[in-house]
C-alpha cells in the first residue's frame, strides 16, 4: 500500500482532506482518527502534524504527502515538491516597529525571532546578513513586545497578526508559500504516487476552469472561438438551423463573466456555465 502523510491539524487541514475527498479517496470521519486505509485505492493515510510532513517524506517512511512550501522548504528533508495545491496561500515575511528596521540589510547583528529557523538562516546567508535567529514555537510577533529578538520573521496571510502587535513588514517577502504535493525522489517510478499526482492535478484543473456552452452565429465562431481557446480546442457541433453552431469549453472560472459579456456582445446567446465536478486532462 502507498502511505501518503496528510495535515491533521492547523490552516492546511480541512482543505487538504476537502482535496483528497474529492479526489476520491476515502478521508477521516473523527479528527482522532490517525491512520485511514484505503483499500480500494491501495493507500494508507496517515494524519501527522504539517511541520513533521516532510521529515517523513524525507526519510522515505511515508512516500508523498501535502505540506506548506515554507514547511518544507524549513525542514530540508530532501523531500521534493511535485506540485502547488491552489490553497493555503501566505508570504513569509520579516517584520519589525515601524522607523526601527526597514530593510533586510538593517537586519545586520539583530536578533531574528521564528518557528521557520532553518528557513530563516538559509534566506540570511543567501543575503549575506548575520543575526542571531530566536527559535519559537508560535506567537512569535510578541517576541519583540517581550524584548525577546528585534525582528521577526513569520506566515503572513491577511497582515492582522502583525497589525495588531504594532509591527510592520518590510524587504521582499522571503516566500510566497502555499500548500503542496510531496513525494520522495525517485517515487516518480512509482504508478500509485504518479496516480495520486494526476488525480490531484484532476481536482486543481476543476476548480481552476468551468464548463462554458454557447450558441453562436457560424459566421462569428472564428471571433467566439478565439475568447474561449480552452486547454486544446473548442468542440463546435451543428445545430438544426445551420446559420447557428453550439461551442463548448473550458474557461478560467475567474474570467466567466467577463467572457459571457464579451461573447454576448460579439452576438453569442444561450451562455451556460457549469462546474467541472472532476477530470483528467
Ligand atoms: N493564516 C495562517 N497562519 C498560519 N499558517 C498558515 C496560514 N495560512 C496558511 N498557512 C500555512 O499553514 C502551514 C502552517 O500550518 P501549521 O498547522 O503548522 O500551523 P498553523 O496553521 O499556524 O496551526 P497551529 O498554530 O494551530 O499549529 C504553513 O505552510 C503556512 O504557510
Ligand atoms: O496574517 P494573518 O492573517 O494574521 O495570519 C498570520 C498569523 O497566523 C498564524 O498564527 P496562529 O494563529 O497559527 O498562531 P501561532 O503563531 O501560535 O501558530 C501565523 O503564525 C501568523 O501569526
Ligand atoms: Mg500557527
Amino acid at each position: 500500500m502507498l502511505r501518503l502523510a496528510v495535515p491533521n491539524k492547523g490552516s492546511l487541514s480541512e482543505s487538504a482532506i476537502d482535496m483528497l475527498r474529492e479526489a476520491g479517496y476515502r478521508t477521516r470521519r473523527d479528527p482522532k482518527e490517525l491512520v485511514v486505509a484505503d483499500p480500494d485505492n491501495g493507500v494508507e493515510f496517515f494524519y501527522l502534524r504539517p511541520r513533521d510532513i516532510a521529515v517523513y517524506v524525507g526519510s522515505g517512511t511515508v512516500d508523498a504527502g501535502i505540506t506548506g512550501r515554507d514547511l518544507l522548504l524549513d525542514a530540508g528533508s530532501g523531500a521534493e515538491e511535485v506540485m502547488p495545491l491552489g490553497f493555503g496561500a501566505s508570504t513569509f515575511r520579516y517584520a519589525a516597529r515601524p522607523g526601527e528596521i526597514g530593510d533586510i540589510p538593517s537586519i545586520s547583528s539583530r536578533r531574528v525571532a521564528t518557528s521557520y529557523p532553518e528557513l530563516v538562516r538559509k534566506h540570511l546567508a543567501q543575503v549575506g546578513v548575520q543575526a542571531d535567529v530566536v527559535r519559537l514555537d508560535g506567537a512569535v510577533e510578541t517576541a519583540i513586545t517581550l524584548g525577546v529578538a528585534d525582528v521577526i520573521a513569520d506566515v503572513v496571510e491577511t497582515g492582522t497578526t502583525l497589525r495588531a502587535q504594532g509591527l510592520a513588514p518590510f524587504g521582499e517577502p522571503i516566500l510566497k508559500s502555499e500548500a503542496v504535493f510531496i513525494r520522495r525522489p525517485g517515487t516518480q517510478e512509482i504508478v500509485a504516487v504518479e496516480t495520486v499526482r494526476r488525480r490531484l492535478v484532476g481536482v486543481v484543473t476543476a476548480r481552476h476552469y468551468v464548463l462554458m456552452d454557447y450558441d453562436c452565429p457560424a459566421a462569428l465562431v472564428e471571433q467566439a472561438c478565439a475568447l474561449t481557446p480552452g486547454l486544446e480546442s473548442p468542440t463546435v457541433s451543428s445545430l438544426q438551423n445551420p446559420d447557428w453552431v453550439a461551442v463548448r469549453s473550458m474557461v478560467p472560472r475567474a474570467q466567466t463573466n467577463r467572457v459571457m459579456d464579451q461573447l454576448y456582445e460579439l452576438g453569442a446567446r444561450a451562455i451556460l456555465v457549469t462546474s467541472i465536478a472532476a477530470c483528467r486532462l
